[in-house]
């Protein structure tokens, strides 16, 4: 998992919208191809989908060969409600970008059938060859999408009961009204994020800072599902200062002492390569496997297919990394 701490909100959204906008241009998606993104509801994420539209203002980015699966839909709520999340993603997203709306998925929390629904949105997500990224925020407990506290960690898309702290947390948008707050929701469990290529979050405020302690200091745990992403190959989570706050100043440190070095050694933080250290049975050359990640010093190697090269028998710590943005290659040399 890695860490990224950005002072403010705004530059915590700037910084996940550039990331998104480099990942689809990168994928070049086509009508045969697309780039399938999964994508969150939540005040947090706002500032990236206005970001998201500005850069589409600009002609930066087309997202007419990207598919979108929401992760979570209330039970029962109106479609047309204000506070649904169809009405949500349209309002401040779709409506605003070219996205053709066939290519839209939101789960219908009004369907005849809940399981069916559910069975088909996993169906339809697999046959589409899988979720490149899924954007998701997080709750004041550590849940993602709605998987509440003590949610399986293996879990798929299904019917969950809110925890009563998200329908507290979550009142503020039915007028403070908390009976007003569904009780149910349709969301993709923790084990369909997973199975995403990668997991970008987006934590910001005070009200996030126990969560991120618990799922970046604390084990993977189901009481904060987010943890769950120290098992993920290829996850970041994208942080302001103040969510900050209940981690370890060390912790802190750690993380931004990673970006500064990687900074320092001339390589961009979206172009390290992905380095392992030799071991005997290591070839010469190892092309980093699709979307894999070192949790340190390396981001998602299939975006940047830069080449590792490792030399035979190479062992130790790394002593000299060379080459990264602007480079075909990039070399490590190594002290034992
Ligand atoms: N189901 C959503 C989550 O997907 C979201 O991450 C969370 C946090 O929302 P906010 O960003 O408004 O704090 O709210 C709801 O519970």
């Amino acid at each position: 998992m890695r860490l990224i701490i950005r002072e403010r909100p705004e530059q915590v959204a700037q910084y996940i919208a550039a990331y998104i906008v480099k990942r689809i241009n990168t994928f070049a998606p086509t009508t045969e191809r697309p780039f399938v993104l999964g994508l969150p509801t939540g005040s947090s994420p706002l500032p990236i989908y206005k970001a998201l539209i500005a850069a589409y203002s600009r002609g930066e980015i087309s997202f007419q060969h990207v598919v979108t699966f929401n992760m979570d839909e209330y039970v029962g709520l109106p479609r047309d409600h204000p506070e649904s999340y169809h009405s949500f993603m349209y309002t401040n997203f779709f409506k605003h970008i070219d996205i053709d709306v066939k290519n839209v998925n939101i789960l219908n929390g009004n369907a005849a059938s809940l399981t069916e629904e559910c069975l088909a949105y996993e169906s339809k997500i697999k046959a589409l060859g899988g979720i490149e990224l899924f954007l998701g925020g997080v709750g004041s407990d550590g849940h993602i999408a709605f998987n509440e506290p003590g949610s399986s960690l293996a879990s798929r898309t299904r019917i969950k009961s809110l925890a009563h702290e998200t329908i507290i947390a979550n009142a503020r948008f039915f007028n403070g009204d908390v009976d007003a707050v569904p009780r149910m929701a349709l969301t993709v469990g923790v084990q369909t994020i997973m199975d995403a290529r990668e997991v970008v979050i987006i934590a910001t405020g005070t009200g996030k800072a126990l969560a991120i302690q618990q799922a970046v200091e604390g084990g993977v745990s189901h009481w904060c599902t987010l943890s769950a992403l120290q098992l993920h190959p290829s996850s970041m989570v994208v942080v302001d200062e103040d969510a900050t706050m209940e981690l370890k100043v060390k912790t802190v440190r750690y993380f931004t002492g990673v970006e500064r070095t990687i900074l320092q050694k001339g390589m961009s933080i979206e172009t390290q390569p992905t380095l392992t250290l030799a071991t005997s049975n290591d070839t010469a050359w190892r092309e980093p496997e699709d979307g894999e990640l070192t949790p340190d010093i390396s981001s998602n190697s299939s975006v940047f297919p830069l080449k590792r090269i490792v030399e035979p028998g190479e062992t130790g710590k790394v002593k000299k990394i060379t080459g990264g943005a602007g480079h075909d290659h990039v070399t490590a040399s190594y002290s034992n």
